[in-house]
């Protein structure tokens, strides 16, 4: 079956000269059309510049990136992208940065059938998003986890076909996370979105990911692609179980011997500490 993203031989570099730095080194890797798939490693293995190219806002070097049979050479309708900080309008409603704000430029030209849907559309999202009680406030007036389900319901707004998340939960506290972590698959289950996904944290990408994509640092590149186990239905318990742990593990020890960087290794101990 033809992959809905197909990376082939990806290298991206930042810099010249003496300050020049290979951030991804042959990169190959496919996603299958409404695949949640995870991204981790150590800091700075090329997680975020792997995201961002295949989003189209960095541009690489050797290699391709093909997202719906089209080669990607720019940001495109069909990818949509949800960073850790939320940037909303700070002036719109939560109805009306969901609504407008993909498309602002094109008002102008929208008729009151566009318009109709779009607005049809917002509700539906906002419903799904349990954002019902706040559709007026501002954002200013929310809560981090509700901004950030804002966010993510403004970029499936545009129904894109990819969704691509740098690390959306990171700033979110651990409770939050739990919900969006359920709410996130419960919007891929219904929206079949193909998703994109990228953390630090392996527990995360283990109970999100159907597959846990694990990269290494310096030159970024990736070390191991881990199936997870898990199937479709999950439920926070899961986190307790054996397999979980063991599977946490091993992906921990991955990180760790492909690293080799101290405070990579106090960071990943912290996180082996609640297993
Ligand atoms: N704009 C940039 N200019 C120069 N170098 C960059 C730039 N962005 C990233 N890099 C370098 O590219 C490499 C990969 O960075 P990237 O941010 O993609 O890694 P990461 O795995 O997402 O890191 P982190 O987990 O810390 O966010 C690092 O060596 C980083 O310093």
């Amino acid at each position: 079956m033809t992959p809905k993203i197909a990376v082939r031989g990806l290298y991206k570099h930042y810099g010249r000269g003496a300050r020049r730095t290979l951030a991804l080194q042959h990169v190959d890797l496919d996603i299958a059309a409404s695949e949640f798939v995870t991204l981790v490693g150590a800091s700075g293995c090329g997680k975020s510049t792997l995201l961002r190219t295949i989003c189209g806002l960095e541009e690489y070097g050797q290699g391709s990136i093909v997202c719906n049979g089209r080669d990607v050479d720019g940001p495109g309708a069909d990818r949509a992208m949800v960073f850790q900080s939320y940037s909303l309008y700070p002036w719109l409603t939560v109805k009306d940065n969901i609504r407008f704000c993909r498309r602002l430029k094109h008002h102008a030209a929208a008729t009151s059938s566009d318009v109709e849907i779009a607005s049809g559309r917002a509700d539906a999202l906002i419903g799904l998003m349990g954002l019902a009680h706040v559709a007026h406030a501002y954002p200013a007036e929310l809560s981090g986890g509700m901004q950030q389900r804002v966010a993510i319901a403004r970029a499936l707004m545009a129904r894109p076909d990819v969704l691509l998340m740098d690390e959306p939960f990171g700033a979110l506290d651990a409770q939050t996370r739990e919900v969006m972590h359920d709410l996130i698959r419960h919007v891929h289950h219904l929206e079949k979105t193909t998703i994109v996904f990228v953390t630090h944290d392996v527990e995360e990408a283990i109970y999100l990911g159907e597959r846990v994509v694990v990269m290494a640092p310096r030159p970024g590149r990736i070390d191991s692609i881990v199936d997870v186990p898990f199937g479709a239905k999950r439920h926070q318990d899961l986190k307790l179980a054996p397999e979980f742990s063991a599977l946490k593990r091993q992906i921990l020890n991955r990180i760790r011997e492909t690293s080799g960087v101290k405070t990579d290794l106090e960071q990943l101990e912290k996180l082996t500490r609640t297993t």
